[in-house]
């Protein structure tokens, strides 16, 4: 016995503990989901032992006490909580519980709600006129927030309409829609300020200001969903009739508001509202079913800490709290170095969850994680586990830092991490493992090699059985290696080495964008292959001299220069080549020598001699841009049949026209088109 109090005076000052940071600080450490838990478990411990129960238990209590710097306001009536449901079942022994109490009645009418995450607030008016706004505070007595209230536009400060009575108080909940949290949390962030932790503590915290002008600025909304002190005039005898006169005389009610039949009617409320959960543009944690007649409402009474009329039934938790087993580096397809939380499974948000990316080492140091940490993990909808916030105060003894390895995890190269970016990368290119599986696929595309019938999951077939160490080892497939694998027979190992075989005969503008520079694209591999001619000549060029070449500006040189000057990735050029990649020597054109250097030239209408991609390779070869609209800036455009506004517009402007023959008779006059 002694025991079991003990446990619980821990337990209550544990959630006492809890209920100053959230309802004082508007600072949650815990999760919704975990806070809920430990009061279970207290209300479980009491329940068995009532004898144990006291006044300042927090199960006979609501909220907590209001906060000082505000003047107190006293609620005629008090402001209670409400129930919690979290299963079919308990939603059924609330219906069941309602019945028997109303002597049995079979079905009981239910006003259907969604429970918004904000914080409640009691306004009153006398004649029509609001007078006062309060919070719940501990339910009997509130924080007069009356100045800050009246800086939320949806709320009236005059009631309009027909019968106002001569006094209301009209309670709600007020809270931040996302979109205006995400952009508050924002330009907090980016002033250097801390964050709030979700809306809830947003609207919690910005309705708690002393500076009524702040308050002012925070995009607060207010929804209603109940009276409190009455008098003076008529009102429906139902809650959703009194919502409707709310809402007359000018107050936002919600428009999900639904009156359904009993506890089948309130699951059929529950499985659409769960799906629209996610796409409403706040928060809600769950709904809120109340016997919609008052006179039953008043037959049923309250409990200390909330009515026996209505039950909030809690959506499964998008919040949950773990622990993180270790932080491991993955290398992603570009070479990007990404933290991964390992974390002890969790159920949140419908899945199960035992990793969450922490992005980069910035975002490591933004939420201050420790491996060992205790930490909340946010899952909504679709969207990938976030880890929000480490638990303050919980973090253990043998709690580590993170480090960030100096070397790549897989292959062990140097580690680039450029100043000013957040992602590090791994430098060993194609000889790092993780990045080869991407560089085949990109290898073997379309516009790289053009090997057909090498797809993805074929790539990662051969890789995951090691016949792939490198981009050379394409050339070194055999028939069995390929044969043997899943959906692959003899036929179609048969046309991949055809495939394969005919890729060796290339070009050097491919092979060069196939090698998967960073940032070295189609064009301005095709720029290097004019400009050089060879690929000994780009893999000796410095800095410098790739800036000359049209495109390349430093980021660019640079990544060319990383990138040819690590040996594995001359390794592999060799080998492809000595597999039999070739290419025709093409000659190289001398910036200087390029007889159209930045010319703009347009091309329109049909081509019939040539292809427009070829007339385009041409035309870059020999130092023009090739644009797809004509402009002043144009130099050129070459119109085949059919050519229409380009052509109009060209000459409209003066521009320089020239037919397919006469463009044909220029490629052959500069030598790249044999006559
Ligand atoms: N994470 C933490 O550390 C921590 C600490 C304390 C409390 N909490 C959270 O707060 C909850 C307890 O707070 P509570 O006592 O305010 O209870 P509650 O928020 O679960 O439910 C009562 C409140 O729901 C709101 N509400 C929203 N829509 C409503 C509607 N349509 N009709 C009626 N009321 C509506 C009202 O503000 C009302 O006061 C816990 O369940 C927990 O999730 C969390
Ligand atoms: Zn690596």
């Amino acid at each position: 016995m002694a025991d079991i109090l003990i446990e619980i005076k821990q337990l209550r000052a544990e959630i006492d503990q809890h209920n100053y940071r959230y309802h004082v600080q508007d600072e949650p450490s815990i999760p919704d989901a975990e806070y809920d838990r430990l009061f279970k478990q207290l209300q479980a411990l009491e329940q068995t032992h009532p004898e144990l129960i006291s006044d300042d238990s927090p199960t006979q209590r609501v909220g907590s006490t209001p906060i000082s710097g505000f003047e107190e306001v006293k609620h005629e009536m008090s402001m209670l909580s409400l129930d919690n449901a979290f299963s079919e079942e308990d939603l059924r022994d609330f219906d069941r519980r309602v019945r028997e109490r109303l002597d049995g009645l079979l079905e009981i009418p239910y006003a259907c709600e969604p429970k918004l995450d904000g914080i409640a607030v009691s306004l009153m008016y006398e004649k029509g006129e609001l007078i006062r706004g309060a919070t719940r505070g501990d339910g009997s007595t509130g924080e007069n927030i009356t100045h800050n209230v009246r800086t939320i536009p949806s709320i009236p400060l005059r009631l309009m309409g027909e019968g106002i009575p001569e006094r209301l108080e009209v309670r709600g909940e007020i809270y931040m829609p996302k979109a205006g949290f995400n952009a508050l949390n924002k330009r907090a962030l980016a002033k250097g300020e801390k964050a709030f932790v979700n809306p809830r503590n947003a609207a919690a915290g910005s309705l708690r200001q002393l500076d009524a002008r702040i308050t002012a600025t925070r995009p607060l909304e207010m929804c209603c969903y109940g009276i409190g002190v009455f008098s003076g005039g008529v009102m429906p005898d139902t809650h959703v009739g009194s919502m409707q006169q709310l809402n007359r005389w000018g107050f936002k009610i919600s428009r999900y508001l639904e009156l359904v039949e009993g506890a089948e009617g309130c699951f059929g409320y529950y499985q659409r509202m769960a799906e629209l959960r996610n796409t409403l543009p706040y928060e809600i944690d769950g709904l809120v079913f109340k016997v919609d007649q008052y006179q039953l409402q008043k037959n049923l009474g309250f409990v200390s800490r909330y009515p026996r009329w209505a039950i909030a039934h809690k959506f499964p938790a998008q919040e949950e709290m773990t622990q993180v087993d270790s932080v491991e580096f993955q290398v992603g397809r570009t070479g990007a170095i990404t933290p991964v939380a390992r974390l002890q499974p969790v159920f949140v948000g419908g899945v199960t969850v035992s990793n969450a990316t922490l992005h980069n080492m910035d975002e490591i140091e933004r939420l201050d994680l420790h491996v060992k940490d205790w930490v909340v993990i946010h899952r909504a909808g679709e969207v990938i586990p976030k880890v929000v916030r480490v638990v303050a105060d919980k973090r253990p003894a043998d709690a580590k830092e993170v480090c960030f390895p100096k070397r790549c995890p897989v292959c062990g190269s140097d580690i680039e991490k450029i100043e000013g970016e957040a992602i590090a990368r791994c430098s060993g290119g194609l000889s790092c493992s993780a990045q080869r599986k991407e560089a085949l696929r990109h290898y073997a595309s379309r516009k790289a090699m053009n090997i057909d019938g090498l797809g993805e999951k074929l790539i990662d077939a051969l890789v995951d059985k090691d016949l792939l160490k490198s981009i050379a080892d394409i050339y070194l497939l055999k028939h069995a290696d390929i044969a043997g694998l899943e959906r692959m027979g003899a036929k179609s190992a048969d046309n991949l080495l055809v495939a394969i075989e005919k890729s060796k005969s290339t070009t050097l503008a491919r092979f060069i964008y196939s090698l998967g520079i960073r940032e070295v694209g189609e064009a301005t591999a095709r720029n290097l292959a004019n400009v050089y001619g060879d690929l000994d000549a780009v893999v000796a060029a410095n800095e410098e001299q790739l800036l000359a070449v049209p495109d390349v500006g430093e980021v660019v040189a640079h990544h060319i220069r990383t990138f040819f000057q690590q040996t594995h990735n001359l390794e592999v050029v060799t080998a492809l080549t000595e597999a039999g990649v070739h290419w025709l020597q093409q000659e190289s054109m001398p910036l200087e020598n390029q007889p159209l250097l930045n010319k703009v030239y347009v091309l329109t209408g049909t081509l019939e001699l040539m292809s427009r991609d070829d007339a385009k390779a041409k035309l870059q070869q020999l130092g023009a841009k090739v644009s797809g609209s004509v402009s002043k800036k144009t130099d050129c455009v070459v119109a085949g049949p059919g050519a229409g506004s380009k052509l109009a517009k060209a000459e409209s402007l003066g521009v320089l026209v020239l037919d397919e023959k006469a463009f044909v008779a220029l490629l052959v006059s500069y030598g790249v088109v044999s006559s």
